[in-house]
């Protein structure tokens, strides 16, 4: 029995969107899923407790960032990442490519792996299939991303060639050395921006035959109709029974867009990030508390929000804490923006279950407006 399997609940008639289930060995999940973002074994400023209060079953980790520090030997003799934070839930851990290569020319990519300088301490260090998978295996997250290369944008054809080749190659290595029974290994699509190079990466990686796909290589800085079409030409020729993760999507329109076209699994920074710089995500768009407009407004953040913030406190108080630099405040903001994204995907999976996805989607995109207020 593999360690991830997938359960289709629903197909949307008209378009990709389908509501699922994912089981791992940490329980199960229903997707369309947002997984929330911790990079170094904790969503920052929220506890585990808060994390299964908002809904959450899985979260994301890093491979880079925990084998950086605290090391992942370390991890290993606390018993794992689970146990290491105390998170009972599912955890997701990247592989670390995509976090090197966005040190840009501090690192050195050869066909064994790739080579760079700690952003902490500047010391001399070595990633690979190899090495990826021993600390993904160290830390002990139900599932494992493939080390691969996320191609910048844009990219010449030459190189996202030989770049996609290269991923496809590595993911075979980490098949190879990835023996945990507990664990599920997904392969990473790449092909940057051209269509045949994305059909090749699809081919090569099904006929490996992992749990799940992630489509990697999105959400690179190319313009949000170019994602779009790169996502609908590869996400239609991947396996209909396994899971589907887009990588680092992302703001809520971008989330609809990627359940229309098929994807189960989300992660992004955005919520907590944005709660960190006072702003809060509401169905109406963005709320900046510092503006003065909530100076004396005692609602909460969101009526019909169930979340520890919009139960206790007002947007009043927030304003004020926000303005203070009270940590309390951007706590606050980001217990609500997490629980806003887990009733959004809910939302969004009841539409789907009821047959009225592309009502909800028209309705949400007619009331989007993400600009700040
Ligand atoms: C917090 N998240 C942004 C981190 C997890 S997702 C990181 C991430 C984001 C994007 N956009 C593309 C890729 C990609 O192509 N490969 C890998 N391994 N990771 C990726
Ligand atoms: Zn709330």
């Amino acid at each position: 029995m593999p360690a991830i399997t997938y359960e289709l609940i629903k197909q949307d008639p008209a378009t990709g969107a389908r509501a699922g289930i994912i089981h791992t060995p940490h329980g199960s999940f229903p997707t369309p899923i947002f997984m929330p973002v911790g990079t170094q074994a904790s969503v920052k400023g929220v506890s585990p407790e808060e994390l299964h209060d908002m809904g959450a079953g899985i979260i994301l980790s890093n491979t880079y960032h925990l084998f950086l520090r605290p090391g992942s030997d370390l991890v290993r003799e606390a018993g794992g990442l689970h146990k290491f934070m105390n998170w009972d839930g599912a955890i997701l851990t990247d592989s670390g490519g995509f976090q090197v290569f966005s040190l840009g020319d501090l690192r050195k990519i050869t066909e064994e792996g790739v080579t760079f300088r700690s952003h902490i301490d500047g010391s001399k260090k070595f990633l690979s299939p190899e090495v990826s998978m021993k600390v993904q295996m160290d830390l002990g997250s139900d599932i494992v991303m493939a080390f691969d290369e996320c191609i910048p944008y844009p990219a010449d054809y030459d190189y996202a060639k030989a770049s996609t080749a290269r991923t496809t190659r590595w993911a075979q290595r980490c098949k190879e050395v990835m023996t945990s029974p507990h664990q599920g290994l997904f392969g990473i699509v790449q092909g940057g921006m051209y269509k045949d190079l994305r059909t090749r990466s699809v081919n090569e990686l099904v006929e490996m035959d992992f749990p799940g796909y992630a489509v990697g290589g999105l959400s690179v800085g190319e313009p949000k109709e170019l994602m779009y079409e790169m996502l609908d030409h590869t996400v239609e020729q991947l396996p209909k029974d396994k899971p589907r993760y887009l990588m680092g999507v992302g703001t809520p329109d971008c989330l609809v867009e990627g359940v229309m076209h098929g994807i189960d699994m989300f992660d992004c920074v955005f919520p907590t990030r944005v709660a960190r710089n006072g702003t809060a995500m509401t169905w109406n768009g963005r709320l900046v508390m510092k503006n003065a407009e909530f100076t004396s407004d005692f609602r909460p953040l969101e009526e019909g929000c169930d979340c520890y913030a919009c139960r206790n406190f007002s947007r009043a108080y927030i304003r004020h804490l926000v303005r203070a630099n009270e940590i309390f405040g951007l706590r606050l903001l980001s217990l609500h923006n997490l629980r806003f994204l887990q009733r959004f995907m809910h939302e969004m999976r009841q539409s789907i279950i009821e047959e009225r996805f592309g009502e909800f989607r028209r309705n949400f995109l007619d009331n989007y407006n993400y600009g700040a207020k």
